[in-house]
């Protein structure tokens, strides 16, 4: 049986128009995110704005999918990773991370957090850090020729996560045992590690591997 991650081919040319024309909207609602939150202008304004946004909201509905983006069977394997809330170019409340991807497998990115993420006042919310890590360990099983559906993910919380400051996450696979892959990575600051995580990923009964 396949599934989840069964792929189609599709122009590449095509997928980057599509990556040009959808990223610079997907961008401005992020900065949207961010204004909504931090704004003080007068109450006139408020109104005006909710009703513009209420009409760019009708604009973009006038043709949409059925139900989610990812589940669509005209969408590739590299653009279902397009609505993921991680790395999503599709997908507003993703920060996002852009991930590099190392010979030996490891997978980082370099990445910020401002203040739609925030749980304590000016720190990053401990369920943002799970949401990252989770992707990112997903991203360094995958990377390793396997992939799975998260069974298992375990956090510490050294430190606080600060916003509005460069951060970095790690990740990379420690090991295989059958349908199981052990994934360990962390979450620094300037100052060293803030977040570790170890997970476990696992192949679904039924399931073929990824290659
Ligand atoms: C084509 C290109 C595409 C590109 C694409 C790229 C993608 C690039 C990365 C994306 C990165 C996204 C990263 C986010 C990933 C999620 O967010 S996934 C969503 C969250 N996770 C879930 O919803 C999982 C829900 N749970 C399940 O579906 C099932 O319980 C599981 C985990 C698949 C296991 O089910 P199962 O296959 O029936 O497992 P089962 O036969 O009972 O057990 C198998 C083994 O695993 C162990 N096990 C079972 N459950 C667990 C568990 N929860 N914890 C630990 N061990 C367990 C068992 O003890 C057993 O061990 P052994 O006896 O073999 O030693």
């Amino acid at each position: 049986m396949t599934g989840y991650l069964d792929d189609i081919r599709v122009d590449p040319s095509e997928i980057a128009a599509q990556e040009a024309l959808y990223g610079p909207l997907t961008q401005s609602i992020r900065s949207l995110i961010d204004a909504a939150i931090r704004t003080e202008v007068d109450s006139e304004d408020i109104a005006g704005a909710t009703a513009a946004l209420t009409q760019v909201a009708s604009l973009l509905r006038a043709r949409q999918i059925d139900g989610s983006y990812g589940a669509q069977p005209s969408v590739t394997g590299v653009q279902r990773s397009w609505a993921s809330p991680v790395i999503g170019v599709r997908n507003p409340i993703a920060p996002p991370l852009i991930l590099e991807h190392e010979p030996d497998g490891r997978v980082w990115a370099r990445f910020r957090l401002g203040a739609g993420y925030e749980g304590p006042p000016s720190l990053v919310h401990g369920g943002v850090s799970a949401l990252i890590l989770d992707h990112v360990l997903g991203e360094a099983v995958h990377a390793s020729g396997h992939w799975g559906m998260t069974g298992t993910l375990t956090l510490r919380y050294r430190r606080p996560t600060p916003l509005n400051r460069p951060l970095r996450a790690d990740a990379r696979i420690d090991r295989v045992e059958g349908r199981k892959v052990y994934a360990d990575g962390s979450i620094s600051d300037e100052r060293g590690i803030t977040v570790e995580a170890s997970g476990i990923f696992i192949l679904p009964t039924g399931y073929a591997a990824a290659r």
